[in-house]
């Protein structure tokens, strides 16, 4: 079974969809418009086997030094073959060309997450400063990252987890 992981393309954002829509179902995952999931598709890479797109990842930058890694989805039928560490490291390498030090996660995952080297944490990790100024986004997962009373629905359960690049 072979498959490579590559930037996505615009033709792959409905694959993105199917592939999110039964976590966001299960409550695992934040449901995405399609337009957002558009204007977005510069931060995702796919990963694909045949010309079938067999998972997803996307980095968001959310400062200086700090971006979040979000929408990691592997199908069911490749599940523990290697697609999703790969993704993650396709990810982390963008991240390090961006010049961002401190990746973030919100997930259920924690095992996965634990062993490519992310840490559980409790605590706000920004300045205040910086926390006032991303108060100011008007993305959901940035809601998230902060923790505000009005997203805490779609987070209860998630353990939140950050690495050193
Ligand atoms: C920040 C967020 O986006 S959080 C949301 C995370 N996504 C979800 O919750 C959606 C549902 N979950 C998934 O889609 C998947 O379970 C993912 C993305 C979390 C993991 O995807 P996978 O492709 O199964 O991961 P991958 O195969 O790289 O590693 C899983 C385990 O499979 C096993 N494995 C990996 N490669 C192989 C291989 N070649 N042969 C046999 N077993 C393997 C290992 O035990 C590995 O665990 P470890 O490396 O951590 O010890």
């Amino acid at each position: 079974m072979t498959y490579n992981v590559r930037a996505a393309r615009t033709s792959d954002v409905r694959g993105i969809l199917a592939l999110l829509d039964p976590w966001v179902q299960r409550r695992v995952l934040l449901g995405k418009e399609v337009v957002t999931l558009f204007e977005a598709v510069q931060e995702f890479v796919v990963a694909e086997s045949d010309g079938e797109l067999i998972g997803c990842g996307a980095l968001h930058v959310m400062w200086e030094d700090l971006g979040e890694i979000r929408t990691l989805i592997v199908a069911d039928g490749w599940l523990h073959h290697g697609v999703g560490g790969a993704i993650v490291a396709s990810l982390e390498a963008r991240a390090r060309e961006l010049g961002l030090t401190r990746l973030f996660c919100l997930t259920f995952e924690v095992d996965f997450f634990a062993r490519r080297g992310f840490s559980p944490i409790g605590e706000q990790i920004v300045e205040p400063d910086v926390y006032s100024q991303l108060l100011r986004s008007p993305d959901e997962g940035v809601a998230e990252f902060l923790d505000l009373a009005h997203v805490k629905p779609n987070t209860l359960g998630n353990t939140r987890m950050l690495k050193h690049l």
